[in-house]
């Protein structure tokens, strides 16, 4: 296999710091450089104690796509900063792999036009847990028995963006199949203001932050006299990194942006 040659943004965040392990641990990835809010000109090595990782780190991804040669930006940051990268890396030519959450639907769509424009390709996933796809994919055949249907996402309470990637994505896939329809009591009325929680095209989602937790969701369908729970519990972040291995090989495969890995594992 030919070695694909990764810069990773956010390398010292939760999810950074297992994808770097995950790089060092993978013989045909090669860490170029990485991207961090601070440490310019530092290398890798000497922040995080890996000393394979003989990476340079840059402040600003501009620099870095100009000075080094690279395949694949693999994004871990927040919203504002992911979507900056994002673009930037498909300017320069190289494929983004984006685990970052937050985005809205106009970066999407901005970033899925840019990626044609340019042919390469892009991959943005909400969530990297195979569990999590399988989650997602059964709550989308169940929604077209089940058309009531509410979904709970619990995440530790460091997280920035609420609902999650995964809860918008799995409330976009049941829409995709369900009528839209507005659940409970026609009369229904909140006495105290977000008690249903939000609303994706009638489907309500309910986010919780607690300390303890790591990423979890529950997907609830109510029928006559039936209910049916489908749950799925990221207990270590380790869970994300065989997603993240399958994206940084297959976005070397493809010319477009692909939203979702439900799109890439059959
Ligand atoms: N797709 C998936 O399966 C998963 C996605 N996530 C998402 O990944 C993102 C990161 O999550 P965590 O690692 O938990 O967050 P974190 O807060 O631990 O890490 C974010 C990192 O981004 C860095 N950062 C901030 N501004 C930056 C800049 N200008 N340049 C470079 N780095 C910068 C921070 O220094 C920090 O190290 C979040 O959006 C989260 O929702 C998290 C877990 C799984
Ligand atoms: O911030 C997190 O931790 C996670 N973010 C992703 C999301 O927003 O869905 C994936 C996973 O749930 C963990």
């Amino acid at each position: 296999m030919n070695t694909i040659r990764v810069i990773l943004a956010g390398p010292r965040g939760r999810m950074g710091i297992e994808a770097l392990r995950l790089i060092a641990d993978t013989e045909h990835f090669e860490l170029v450089a990485a991207v961090d809010r601070i440490h310019e000109g530092k290398y890798i090595s000497e922040i995080e104690g890996l000393p394979k990782l003989q990476a340079p780190i840059y402040t600003d991804i501009e620099k870095c796509l100009k000075e080094v040669k690279a395949d694949v930006l693999v994004d871990l940051t927040t919203p504002e900063i992911g979507r900056v990268h994002t673009k930037k890396a498909l300017e320069y030519g190289v494929r983004p792999v984006v685990g970052t959450t937050g985005f809205s639907e106009e970066d999407l769509q901005e970033l899925k036009q840019l990626s044609s424009e340019k042919g390469i390709g892009c991959i943005i996933a909400p969530n990297f847990a195979i569990g999590a796809i399988l989650m997602m994919k059964f709550s989308q055949m169940a929604a077209k028995y089940f058309s009531d249907v509410e979904i709970i996402e619990l995440h530790h309470d460091n997280k920035l963006d609420a609902p999650s990637g995964t809860g918008l994505k799995t409330a976009e896939l049941i829409s995709e199949v369900r009528e839209t329809k507005k659940q409970g009591h026609p009369e229904e009325k909140e006495i105290l203001i977000g008690a249903r929680g939000a609303t994706y095209d009638g489907i309500h989602l309910h986010s919780v932050r607690l300390p303890g937790l790591i990423a979890h969701q529950e997907v609830l369908f109510g029928g006559f006299g039936e209910s049916l729970k489908i749950r799925h519990d990221s207990y270590n972040r380790a869970s994300f990194m065989s997603g993240v291995k399958l994206s940084v090989e297959t976005v070397m495969k493809i010319d477009v942006l692909v939203y979702g890995l439900e799109n890439i594992i059959e």
